[in-house]
């Protein structure tokens, strides 16, 4: 598995604002969007283009674009579903499949509530989008999902994450899949409540209000 951290003053800034307790939902919503265009620029880095002949006004000549399948894109929500638009933006002829997942703040089991996903994603590059890597326990579940459908190339773009859920998602994946985190920020621990230490409190409530 490898890690990309995307160091960028630019990024820094935004995380910053993000992480700012002071920082109103609007805000924070608007920031999300602006990080995540900047962190799919580094998510799609390998993203797979085929080469095309077109014709300029001036002169023909031979390009890149996207190539078929399309690559996937995969919010998990509710937090995922805030850098969606920022990815798509990137990545316009992208597929969107959901996952809709909870974690059990007690347990810190995972519910999956929403699941519509491709039954076939062999041959697919997906980018899973959420942007809270704590315990890992979520995109253990999110990849798991991936790979029992064929997914074998799989970026899973985060704002930040702990080391515990990086060691737990890598000893998780293994061989199974060739797997990169893009992450603007690795944070330094969990508290006793497995939150991302300084982190940026629960994204999905600071995203949406929070909803019991
Ligand atoms: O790595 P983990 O310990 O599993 O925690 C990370 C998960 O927690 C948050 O979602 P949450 O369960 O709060 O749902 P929400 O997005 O609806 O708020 C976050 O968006 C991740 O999905
Ligand atoms: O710090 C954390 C941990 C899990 N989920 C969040 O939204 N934030
Ligand atoms: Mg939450």
């Amino acid at each position: 598995m490898r890690i990309h951290v995307a160091d960028h003053p630019l990024i820094a800034h935004k995380l910053t604002v993000l992480r700012d307790r002071q920082t109103p939902s609007a805000t924070f919503r608007q920031l999300v969007d602006e990080l995540v265009t900047l962190l799919a620029y580094e998510a799609t880095r390998e993203v797979a283009v085929t080469e095309t002949a077109i014709n300029t006004p001036v002169a023909p000549t031979v390009g890149r674009k996207l190539s078929e399948p399309r690559p996937i894109v995969v919010p998990v929500l509710r937090a995922g579903l805030g850098m969606l638009e920022g990815m798509t933006r990137l990545l316009p002829t992208a597929e969107v499949g959901f996952l809709g997942m909870r974690r059990d703040d007690d347990t810190l089991e995972i519910e999956t509530y929403a699941n519509r996903l491709p039954d076939d994603l062999s041959g697919r590059q997906c980018y899973v989008l959420d942007p809270m890597l704590a315990t890992g326990h979520t995109m253990v579940a999110a990849t798991d999902y991936l790979f029992e459908r064929g997914a074998r190339d799989v970026t899973c773009v985060c704002v930040l994450a702990a080391p515990e859920g990086i060691e737990t998602l890598e000893k998780a994946v293994g061989d199974r899949a060739d797997v990169t985190v893009v992450v603007a920020a690795v944070d330094e621990c969990l508290n006793d409540k497995s939150y991302i230490v300084p982190g940026l409190g629960d994204a999905g409530d600071r995203l949406y209000g929070i909803v019991d």
